[in-house]
């Protein structure tokens, strides 16, 4: 019989060193941006840094539109499906979704819990990623079936998960996020911290931001729940204008594409960093950083006989 720590999603996640799920409790809040922002800069944070983003939105991925990857085929290898690379040759950033599977982008998938759970497996275990400094796991609203199959799937590597939870400051998107939080403690998912996301507004002319809605929610949450505050992200119109970009071709990505390459990787990354809202992303990626860091080291404590684990 199998040990349970020995499974084929245990051994493909072997090489992962750090799991990292977004979720929210409320749908349209930005996670799935989000999700390709902590991507984009992980992928910045060191020279050497080397990232997976793996989309199991089922219903609704958008992970391929906003990495520029749209459209474009996985391929099949004797060691499982290659993940297409939003970095072209350099490979650092790789990406796995249902879109990729998708006939036309515009076709829905509708599917039971039961074939969710298998897809879900079925990308844990046959991506393969290599070696991963980070994976960055986007999830559909809510606390559904493709989380629990997550939880269940990774119960093996449970120790190298951990969450981040996006909201907006309105109230009932908090309300969710409440929820959401109660699941991750329901399931021991250590969480990272909380975003607060549409705080605010960046104005397209002079870059000030301004709060039209109300802001401090999230902050306000985080410390209520003692949770770590990531920090707020502004309603930024650069920011959408890049990820939500349409599949336009530029000269030449026809060619590129045909050779593996992909739409926007070309200038996908050197775009994102020059966005408004970039800046405040590397605040929250180098808290989280902070915190991966300080969760290996005390695991590396308790694994001596030292201090106890880190509580979720
Ligand atoms: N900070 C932001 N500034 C501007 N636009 C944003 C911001 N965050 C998200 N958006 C935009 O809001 C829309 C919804 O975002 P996104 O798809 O990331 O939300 P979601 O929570 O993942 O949605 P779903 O519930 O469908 O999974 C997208 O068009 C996205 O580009
Ligand atoms: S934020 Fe600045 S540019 Fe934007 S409307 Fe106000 S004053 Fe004008």
């Amino acid at each position: 019989m199998t040990a349970p720590e020995d499974t084929p999603v245990s051994r493909r996640l072997r090489s992962v060193k750090h799991i990292i799920i977004v979720c929210s409790g409320k749908g349209g809040v930005g996670k799935s941006s989000v999700s390709a922002q902590l991507a984009l800069s992980l992928r910045a944070s060191s020279p050497t840094a080397r990232v997976g983003i793996l989309d199991v939105d089922l219903t609704g991925p958008s992970i391929p539109r906003m990495l520029g990857l749209d459209g474009h085929p996985v391929h099949q290898s004797s060691d499982g499906w290659v993940p297409v690379y939003a970095d072209g040759s350099e490979a650092r950033l790789g990406c796995m979704s249902v879109g990729f599977l998708l006939k036309r982008k515009e076709d829905s998938v509708v599917w039971r819990g039961p074939k969710k759970n298998a897809m879900i497996r079925q990308f844990l275990s046959d991506v393969r990623w290599g070696e991963l400094d980070y994976l960055v796991i986007d999830t559909p609203p809510g606390t559904s079936d493709e989380h629990l199959s997550l939880i269940e799937h990774m119960a093996p590597v449970h120790a190298r998960i951990s969450a981040v939870i996006v909201t907006t400051p309105q109230a009932v998107a908090l309300l969710d996020a409440a929820k959401c939080l109660s699941f991750t403690r329901a399931t021991a998912l250590p969480v990272l911290g909380l975003i607060e996301n549409m705080s605010g507004y960046v104005c397209p002319c002079c870059g000030e931001i301004s709060n039209v809605f109300s802001t401090g929610g999230g902050e306000a949450m985080a410390t209520r729940e003692g949770l770590p505050f990531l920090g707020s992200l502004p309603v930024d119109t650069e920011l959408v204008t890049l990820l939500d970009a349409a599949e336009v071709e530029r000269p030449g990505e026809s060619a590129a594409l045909a050779e593996g390459g992909s739409r926007r990787s070309f200038d996908l990354l050197e775009r994102y960093q020059k966005t408004p809202t970039a800046p405040l992303f590397k605040g929250i990626v180098d808290k989280i950083l902070g915190e991966l860091s300080g969760a290996g080291e005390e695991e590396e404590e308790e694994a001596s006989g030292g201090a106890s684990s880190v509580a979720p």
